[in-house]
């Protein structure tokens, strides 16, 4: 039956959630039946992470249960995992409405301890793997909401849109990723624009794996020709790595995200920010109602912009305040 556990996060902050307890055994699952279908948190067993996202996929493995006692789970990932999934189940409900990722109350899936020491997260298709990180580079992903908020949000566009992993359409898939990521997590102020800020690099400070409000600022190494992340379409990346740049030219995208929302001046354009409330449902509704697998940057922009025109009309023939920071935005970051 429901209970009440506990258990810390990786940040060492107790945290309250809901788990089951086997009448029988007395035996505790992360389980949370409050949030339709349930939260399932599971643990890896250091198996290569490879093997683990295939054969997760394929063979539906999940690992195997978190163990606690008396009622306290010992695994921080794991909690931190537990805890976040249920927090991007709230966003995507109280915000959009939306029933879990396929909008029908599907359970949500997560394991922790993928791999060993592996810098990385992922959504198979089918559930949110996290690794450990190596310590130095990044902890535990899981710690991270707007990461989780990513992966989670990867599982709302496989049953959305369902964006071509490749190429442009893939780099608008993990733009949408970072955008709706952040805004699920709700941070202020610069955090907001940082993606992983709470993972990557743990000695230093206010850094992050890919910056939305200033791309150009975060170094990728030799994939483009600055050596930095593109914010604007001319600088796109067009070689083959990172399946077509899809986790770099993402950055172009975000860049306009962020000009919806804060505003700026941005290659000469000038863009008059409409604020998170506004700019979250524009993406939401482009993503469902307007984006399909094969959209590239521009039909993004048509997107954005009918979606705007959806939520705040033409008003006596003048576009609203929203879709003219839309049209500003890609005009910003060169995308027509
Ligand atoms: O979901 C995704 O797009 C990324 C999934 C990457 C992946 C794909 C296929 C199999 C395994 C892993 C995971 C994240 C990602 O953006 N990874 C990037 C950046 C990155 C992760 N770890 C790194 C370590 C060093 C440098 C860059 C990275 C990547 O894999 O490229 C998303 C949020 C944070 C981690
Ligand atoms: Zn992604």
């Amino acid at each position: 039956e429901p209970v009440q556990a506990r258990g810390m996060d990786i940040f060492g902050t107790l945290q309250s959630f809901q788990a089951v307890k086997d009448p029988e055994t007395g035996t505790h699952y992360l389980f949370d039946g409050t949030r339709s279908e349930g939260v399932h948190t599971f643990k890896a067993n250091r198996m290569p992470e490879n093997a683990f996202i295939i054969l997760s996929a394929l063979l539906g493995m999940t690992g195997f249960e978190v163990e606690s006692r008396n009622n306290f789970f010992y695994d921080p990932s794991a909690v931190s995992a537990h805890v976040n999934a249920g927090k991007v189940y709230d966003y995507y409900n109280k915000v959009h409405g939306r029933d879990s990722l396929d909008g029908e109350g599907m359970k949500l899936v997560s394991t922790v301890h993928i791999g060993s020491k592996w810098n990385n997260a992922a959504w198979n298709g089918k559930q949110m793997l996290y690794g450990d990180g190596d310590g130095t580079r990044m902890i535990s992903l899981s710690g991270g909401l707007d990461v989780i908020g990513h992966e989670m949000t990867h599982g709302v566009i496989t049953n959305t849109a369902d964006l071509i992993y490749e190429n442009e359409s893939g780099a608008i898939n993990e733009s949408i990723a970072d955008i709706l990521g952040a805004f699920a997590e709700n941070k202020t102020g610069e955090d907001l624009w940082l993606l992983g800020e709470d993972i990557w690099t743990p000695n230093t400070p206010g850094d992050g794996l890919r910056s939305m409000s200033d791309p150009a600022s975060v170094y990728i190494g030799g994939y483009t020709e600055s050596g930095y992340y593109p914010d604007h379409y001319s600088k796109r990346y067009v070689g083959e790595l990172d399946k077509g740049g899809v986790h770099i030219n993402s950055s172009i995208n975000n860049k306009a995200a962020h000009l919806i929302t804060d505003g700026g001046t941005h290659y000469g354009v000038s863009v008059t920010g409409i604020g998170k409330t506004k700019a979250e449902k524009i993406f939401y509704r482009a993503l469902t109602h307007y984006l399909a697998a094969s959209s590239d940057f521009s039909q993004m922009r048509q997107a954005a912009i009918q979606a705007a025109k959806d939520l705040h009309p033409d008003q006596n023939g003048q576009p609203s305040a929203e879709v003219k920071a839309v049209i500003a935005a890609y005009d910003a970051v060169g995308v027509n």
